[in-house]
């Protein structure tokens, strides 16, 4: 029976999920990831419905993507204002916001999560949209370091769920991470390239392995610099300095943990450590729990290694 209704399921979803071509997409969470990706999908012409829990944050989401805009066509139609202002109408146009995303999925061919990186959230979140959403929809997590497999396992749409990693700030980075896990379809598959494609990323495929590439490689360099200055062995600024100068990286360490989002980091690091126990790559930063538990989140909270305020 389970052999009959796996090769039922199988067959049923594969056909829904055939030349999928995303137009519609709902994306969840207004923070500064989902903000972002709503201001690129929308500005190369899909329709956007921006999901939060919190409308202040929609608001300022909104707010944030119509002044980013605005920033953006300054250059790019410098000596045509009138085409510039139609370009910010067009996107604006294109995103809606809502509290409630059980009510928006039913006309999205796109679901793509950037809520809090926490497994458990993010599997109510999906098995509950799963139930709602039409079967050809495909589900996608835009997480930084959790299992999409473990993303999945809480929907019955294993084919239809892959992995979209974006990069901060997403209007100006241009990767995209493509994640399949052994269960995602090639249709699925494709139809996520052809979408970052759509947004005009380059695209790389990874594997559904712990932080993909980029993060995988990105975390432990930062951890790594976090214990150089808990040691003494630099100051902060001096090692942000050697590593934009001596590598000609755009930000250090220090700077682009505050722009990430300590929280964010933290909930990377915390999920590896508690995987690999033993490795002392993933070990705890007492320096990045006591800023914290301080309320210093970098950027986002106006300090964090550094003021903005
Ligand atoms: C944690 C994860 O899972 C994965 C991650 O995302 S890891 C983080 C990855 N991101 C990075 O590594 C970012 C590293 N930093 C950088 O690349 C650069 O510092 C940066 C792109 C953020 C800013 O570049 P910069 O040249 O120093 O900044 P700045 O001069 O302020 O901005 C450059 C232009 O972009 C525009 N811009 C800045 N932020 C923008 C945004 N969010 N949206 C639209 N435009 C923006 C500015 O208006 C400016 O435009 P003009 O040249 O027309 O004035
Ligand atoms: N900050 C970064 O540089 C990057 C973060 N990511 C990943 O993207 C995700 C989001 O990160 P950020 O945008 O930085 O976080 P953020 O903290 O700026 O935004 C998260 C938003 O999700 C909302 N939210 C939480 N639970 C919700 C729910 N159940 N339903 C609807 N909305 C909900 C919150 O109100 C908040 O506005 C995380 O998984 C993170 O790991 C991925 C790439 C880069």
């Amino acid at each position: 029976m389970a052999f009959f209704t796996h090769h039922v399921c199988r067959a049923l979803s594969s056909s829904a999920v055939r030349n999928v071509v995303i137009k519609h997409v709902t994306i969840i969470g207004g923070g500064q990831m989902g903000a972002g990706i709503a201001q690129v999908a929308a500005s190369t012409g899909h329709s956007v419905t921006l999901v939060d829990t919190n409308t202040d944050i929609l608001k300022a989401a909104v707010k944030g993507i119509e002044g980013n805009l605005k920033r953006m066509v300054k250059k790019k139609f410098a000596d045509k204002p009138e085409a510039g202002e139609e370009f910010i109408q067009k996107a604006l146009q294109n995103v809606s916001t809502s509290t409630d995303a059980g009510s928006v999925v039913q006309g999205s061919d796109l679901v793509l999560e950037a809520i809090v990186e926490n497994l458990k959230v993010k599997q109510d979140l999906f098995s509950g949209l799963d139930k709602l959403a039409p079967a050809h929809t495909i589900f996608a997590s835009n997480t930084s370091s959790l299992s999409i497999t473990d993303i999945a396992s809480s929907t019955n749409r294993l084919d239809r769920f892959g992995g979209l990693h974006f990069f901060n700030p997403v209007p100006l980075m241009r990767l995209v991470e493509v994640i399949a896990t052994s269960a995602t379809s090639q249709e699925t598959f494709d139809s996520l390239m052809n979408f970052s494609k759509m947004l005009g990323k380059t695209s790389v495929s990874c594997k559904d392995t712990p932080g993909f590439i980029v993060n995988r490689l990105l975390l432990p360099y930062i951890m790594e610099a976090f214990r150089m200055y808990e040691r003494g062995d630099g100051s902060k600024e001096d090692i942000d300095v050697a590593m934009k100068l001596g590598c000609g990286y755009p930000m250090g360490p220090f700077e682009l943990s505050d722009y990430v989002g300590l929280d964010t980091m933290k909930f990377i690091m915390d999920g590896w450590s508690a995987d690999n126990p033993d490795n002392p790559i993933f070990a705890q930063s007492e320096m990045l729990n006591k800023m914290i538990a301080e309320g210093k989140l970098g950027k986002k909270t106006g300090e964090g290694f550094y003021k903005y305020k």
